[in-house]
């Protein structure tokens, strides 16, 4: 495996094994996770990334004997530790699903649920915070008029970029997307590769993608992983010009996958 010096790591991944019960879907598994920049997991279906990613803020916990070994340290502690308060780990790490899924309720309150669970806002600081996230997605524009309407009367594109804000609204430091533009059009789909453009600015993202073109215009860095293992890390150039592993090449050329 080809490691790229990252100089800035926001996470940590060491020697990380995950098993579904006996299954074992992650096999000793080492990354580092770039700060502010796009790192994309790619690899045929079933390879492991979107377990990858759930390990980052425990969403796996949601199911039973999961088990996850190794360390994922973010900010000096290890996430993967009993001791850890989940509340705290998912609003430093949001994560946004492949299917929009806005909660039931208006537009507003789809962003400030979230803030209320860890913020006591005032009522003009929520409806500054509300607009803000708006206006992070992209969506202000579109949706400032109908704020109180329900957040499933908006367009599928919309719905995923009020998801995004949803996530971004608590203020977190690093944003997973599982697949995020899948189940998007064209137009909703370029909306979302620009919203992760800027938001690199101020976040740490990672990504999980079946479009490898998708990969190449979004990340900086691509891992690609292949029946629970991590054959590159590589700056996403590379992986796409230059590959060093056969394996590698051979999938992104469309070979095999
Ligand atoms: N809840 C589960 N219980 C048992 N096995 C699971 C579970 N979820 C995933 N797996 C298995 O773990 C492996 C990795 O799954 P994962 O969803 O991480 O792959 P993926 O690369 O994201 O796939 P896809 O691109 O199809 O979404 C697969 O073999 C899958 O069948």
């Amino acid at each position: 495996m080809s490691d790229p010096i990252i100089t800035n790591p926001k996470i940590l991944i060491k020697d990380l094994n995950f098993y579904y019960g006996k299954f074992h879907a992650l096999k000793n598994i080492n990354l580092n996770i770039p700060e502010k920049k796009v790192t994309a997991f790619i690899g045929p279906s079933g390879c492991g990334k979107s377990t990858l990613l759930r390990t980052l803020n425990r969403m796996y916990e949601l199911y039973p004997k999961q088990k996850a070994t190794g360390e994922v340290i973010l900010d000096g502690g290890n996430i993967l530790d009993s001791g850890q308060d989940l509340n705290k780990l998912r609003a430093k790490v949001g994560m946004v699903f492949q299917k929009p899924t806005p909660f039931p309720m208006s537009i507003y309150d789809n962003i400030a649920f979230g803030v209320k669970l860890y913020e006591n806002l005032r009522r003009r600081e929520m409806a500054e915070r509300v607009e803000w996230a708006l206006r992070k997605a992209a969506l202000w524009d579109e949706v400032k008029d109908k704020l109180k309407q329900s957040g499933n009367s908006l367009s599928g594109g919309q719905q995923q970029r009020l998801c995004i804000a949803r996530a971004i609204a608590v203020k977190p430091e690093v944003v997973l997307l599982d697949e995020p533009a899948s189940a998007l059009d064209p137009i909703s789909t370029a909306h979302i590769e620009e919203l992760i453009h800027e938001l690199k600015e101020d976040y740490t993202i990672v990504i999980v993608t079946h479009n490898m073109q998708q990969a190449a215009r979004v990340s900086d860095y691509t891992a690609y992983m292949y029946l629970g293992e991590l054959i590159e890390f590589a700056d996403t150039n590379m992986i796409f010009t230059t590959p060093k592993m056969k394996a590698t090449e051979d999938y992104i050329s469309g070979k095999f996958g």
